[in-house]
């Protein structure tokens, strides 16, 4: 469903060039959980950016439900592929409405219906008609995450890329945010490629994981394999033991 092969990066140029990435390749099935994990600074929100059409001066090939990306915006593949960011406050536009943040993709890509598909799409993230009208800072943080996941999602993408979608919540709220993606994942058959620090969400949530390291891609491996020690980087195998310290 996903697959970047060769994928590098840099930013700036001559004396100020900084390559962040490094001939990254990893594929991600149909209905995998693939998370990304690995230091700050490592590259991976830059992996996730690539691939949402967000940065588009990479060399390599991407790659989305058959696709090729190219290095421009392409409206079809937006569709198919949908970013939700950290911060749920930062992503929503504090002076819309939820009703309106909420179609505004849909008026930007011609759908009608747009809102019976509001009220559904509110519904399935586990709020109701009556949040249409409210304002994102009359929303809790957990609340306003699950605006962002639902306005991802209104456009029935195939792919989410969640570029560390709890760590801005609290820890009790995180767990619902986590198990609200786990069924929706299930229900549509979605796709998600998920940068995280926390190697706990990647054991609750993930099939497969890739480790990051200076812009590399270190390796890729089964999350049975990463909690039962079976890594094979001692890099890899220090980020599971200081998870557990
Ligand atoms: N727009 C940009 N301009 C210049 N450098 C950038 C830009 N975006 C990212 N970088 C650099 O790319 C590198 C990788 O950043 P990236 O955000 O992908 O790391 P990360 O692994 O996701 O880190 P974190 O876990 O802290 O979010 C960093 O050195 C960062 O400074």
């Amino acid at each position: 469903m996903i697959r970047v092969s060769h994928l590098n990066l840099s930013f700036g140029e001559d004396e100020q060039r900084n390559q962040v990435l490094y001939d990254v390749n990893l594929s991600v099935r149909e209905g995998e959980i693939f998370g990304l994990v690995g230091e700050s600074g490592s590259g991976k929100t830059t992996v996730l950016k690539c691939l949402a059409g967000l940065f588009t001066h990479w060399d390599g090939e991407l790659a989305i439900a058959g696709r090729k990306r190219e290095h421009r915006i392409d409206r079809a593949l937006c569709r198919q592929v949908q970013m939700v960011f950290q911060d749920p406050y930062g992503s929503l536009h504090p002076r819309h409405t939820i009703g309106d943040i909420l179609e505004e993709p849909l008026h930007i890509h011609s759908i009608g219906q747009r809102s019976q598909r509001v009220i559904a799409m509110l519904e399935k993230v586990g709020l109701n008609r009556a949040w249409q009208t409210r304002y994102p800072h009359q929303l809790s943080g957990g609340q306003r995450q699950r605006v962002a996941i639902a306005r991802a999602l209104i456009l029935e993408p195939r792919v989410l890329l969640l570029d560390e979608p709890t760590s801005a919540l609290d820890v009790s709220v995180q767990a619902e945010i986590l198990n609200l993606l786990s069924d929706l994942q299930q229900q549509e058959n979605l796709t998600y490629m998920m940068v995280t620090h926390d190697l706990g969400v990647v054991a609750h949530l993930c099939h497969r994981v890739a480790v990051m390291q200076h812009g590399k891609l270190l390796e890729t491996l089964d999350v049975e394999t990463l909690v039962g020690n079976g890594a094979q980087m001692p890099y890899t195998r220090m980020l599971v033991e200081s998870s557990r310290a």
